[in-house]
């Protein structure tokens, strides 16, 4: 029997990857992209943690079932930690990964090689009901580019270059990807808890 999981996110990116990083344990991953009926969260929170909880909580309680939410975004040192939390609203609320992408590379267009540096980070948190909520954390290291590179992945992956590997996010392919990223070195650490209580 397939074992199901759902993962409160309408972002369909995010939902590509949770479903390959699952398929090989033998997990279903449903989104709410394909549960129409469960209304966004409004992401209040003023950290990944605190929003990533929000979110899982939230649509836990309305499921009445375990329920796991990313809160993932950018941050840039020569931006001070930006776009961070506001990472898929920094252009605006119409969440648009290109106006998002061309906003970065405007504000970082005097800022040279070396003071280009940035990480992802990705805080999920799993929810349900009689457990307390708990959450993990990854991040993944890399340089903000001065052009798009790639098509493969979403959001601000085709700028964030990942020196170990001398390509952008959006050059691997998804395996390569999982490897390396946030929400890999995320997923990895909430491993055990997910076989115990899926
Ligand atoms: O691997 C990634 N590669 C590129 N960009 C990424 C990645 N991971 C997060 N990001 C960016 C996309 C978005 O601008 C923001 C997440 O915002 P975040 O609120 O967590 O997600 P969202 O609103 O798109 O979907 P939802 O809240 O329904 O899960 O960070
Ligand atoms: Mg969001």
């Amino acid at each position: 029997m397939t074992k199901r999981v759902i993962i409160a996110t309408k972002n369909r990116g995010k939902a590509k990857e949770f479903q390959h990083m699952f398929a090989p344990y033998g997990y279903e991953v449903q989104t709410l992209l394909d549960l129409p009926h469960i209304e966004d969260v409004e992401e209040t929170g003023v950290t990944f943690e605190e929003n990533a909880i929000l979110k899982a909580e939230t649509v836990a309680r309305e499921l009445g079932e375990l329920v796991i939410a990313d809160d993932s975004g950018l941050a840039i040192d020569a931006l001070e930690g930006r776009p961070g939390v506001y990472s898929a609203r920094y252009a605006g609320e119409e969440k648009s990964d290109e106006a998002n992408m061309t906003k970065v590379l405007e504000e970082l267009e005097s800022v040279e090689e070396s003071d280009r540096t940035a990480r992802f980070h990705c805080v999920l948190a799993i929810a349900g009901p009689d457990m307390e909520t708990k959450t993990v954390t990854g991040s993944c290291e890399g340089m903000i580019l001065r052009e798009k590179r790639g098509t493969n992945g979403f959001g601000y992956d085709p700028i964030f270059f990942v020196p170990s590997l001398g390509k952008t996010m959006a050059e691997l392919t998804q395996d390569e990807k999982s490897q390396i990223s946030h929400r890999g070195h995320a997923l990895e650490k909430l491993g055990n808890m997910i076989s115990d209580l899926v």
